[in-house]
């Protein structure tokens, strides 16, 4: 449904002029993105501020021109197109963004019927199209009142509304719930799924919180100084992201850290007297297999638990924890190829001087 085929994105700070001098590099923020998402998919795309989240969601709807490569959405070519042929390619894409982009002066029903009155849509047509919208983003008892009037999850609900009145085919979110709190950013997550869901709309979302990839998306792309250096499920992603920038997303979602104690005292190479500290993590069978107890009993070693957890993401538990191996340098490390055997994720943080 939509489709990315080696698009970059480079600004340039004095425009597209052909005489640009040599030293106008401009910067560049998207590196020869190519992306799938197929229909009826809910694609995330996460980032940190800056990666180039923004550029890339925009060029999907060429509110920003890629420099190179195209852009295909319901499998029309939109690099292709400009002008009229544009416009209405664009009626096929609705998009929603942080900060609601709402009418102060239109009412909540204006605000809705306003992509419909700009297509020329007669006013008996829009009223039979805006008032199930509003009902179905729960908004049917709003409908005359203002933005000003409104909630942030109610603003943000309008903005649904329109961007569904056109029928598109495809919903671009813009961190459409970083301006939210959590329980509204839930609220809203749920509509988002529930539209998904009932009228099998693509959605593309950018967005810096892990919460969100793990509440409503399908898959994932991360991306990186313009580059989409990882893409995989989501739950895929959770319990083993390939990449360092992706285990520091996890971490930091799990909270999941050595504490600051310790990390003062972890050192790189191992020691006479030390211990491994390691990181696990563990899906499927492993959840419920009682490895630890195995740990001692089969190879020797004890086991300190420093931290533990365990997330459900969609329809899979992943187990994490962080755990102190104390036996001999023979014992961890057949403790650590016996947990490795059982198809647990091991990553030795550093070592601990034991106490002697
Ligand atoms: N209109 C512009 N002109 C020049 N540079 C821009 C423009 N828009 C974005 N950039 C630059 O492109 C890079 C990517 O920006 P972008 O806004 O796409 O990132 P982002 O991941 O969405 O960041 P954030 O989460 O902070 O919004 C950044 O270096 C930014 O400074």
């Amino acid at each position: 449904m939509i489709r990315l085929h080696n698009v970059s994105k480079t600004y340039y700070p004095h425009g597209r002029s052909r005489g640009r001098p040599a030293s106008d590099a401009g910067v560049t923020a998207l590196k020869s993105v190519d992306l799938h998402v197929p229909k009826g998919q809910i694609h995330g795309v996460i980032g940190l501020s800056g990666a180039g989240k923004s550029t890339l969601i925009r060029c999907v709807n060429l509110l920003e021109r890629p420099t190179t490569g195209s852009v295909f959405v319901d499998d029309q070519e939109l690099t292709s197109l400009s002008g009229q042929a544009l416009n209405q390619a664009r009626h096929r894409i609705g998009m929603i963004f942080q900060h609601f982009n709402l009418l102060t002066s239109r009412t909540v029903f204006a605000n809705v019927a306003l992509p419909l009155e700009l297509m020329g849509m007669k006013r008996g047509e829009i009223r039979e199209r805006v008032l199930p919208l509003l009902d179905l983003v729960g908004l049917a008892d709003k409908v005359s009142q203002y933005p000003a009037q409104l909630s942030g999850g109610q603003k943000q609900r309008v903005a649904i509304a329109r961007a569904l009145a056109s029928r598109p085919r495809v919903l671009l979110c813009d961190e459409a719930t970083s301006a939210l709190d959590p329980h509204t950013t839930g609220a809203i997550l749920e509509l988002l799924r529930d539209i998904n869901h009932k009228l099998g709309l693509t959605i593309l979302l950018i967005t810096h919180e892990m919460e969100v990839v793990k509440s409503i998306c399908h898959r994932v792309s991360l991306i990186s100084e313009g580059k989409l250096v990882e893409e995989a499920e989501v739950g895929d992603f959770f319990t083993a992201p390939r990449t360092h920038l992706g285990r520091s997303f996890l971490n930091d979602f799990l909270e999941l850290e050595p504490p600051r104690a310790l990390i003062e005292r972890l050192e790189e190479a191992p020691g006479e007297h030390s211990h491994p500290v390691v990181r696990l993590a563990f899906s499927g069978d492993a959840v419920s297999t009682p490895l630890i107890s195995r740990l001692a009993r089969e190879c020797g070693v004890d086991v300190s638990i420093l931290q533990a957890k365990v997330e459900s993401i969609q329809d899979r538990t992943l187990g994490l924890m962080i755990a102190e191996l104390m036996g001999t340098a023979d014992e961890t490390r057949e403790a650590i190829d016996y947990l490795e055997s059982h198809d647990l994720k091991v990553e030795v943080l550093g070592h601990v001087q034991r106490d002697v």
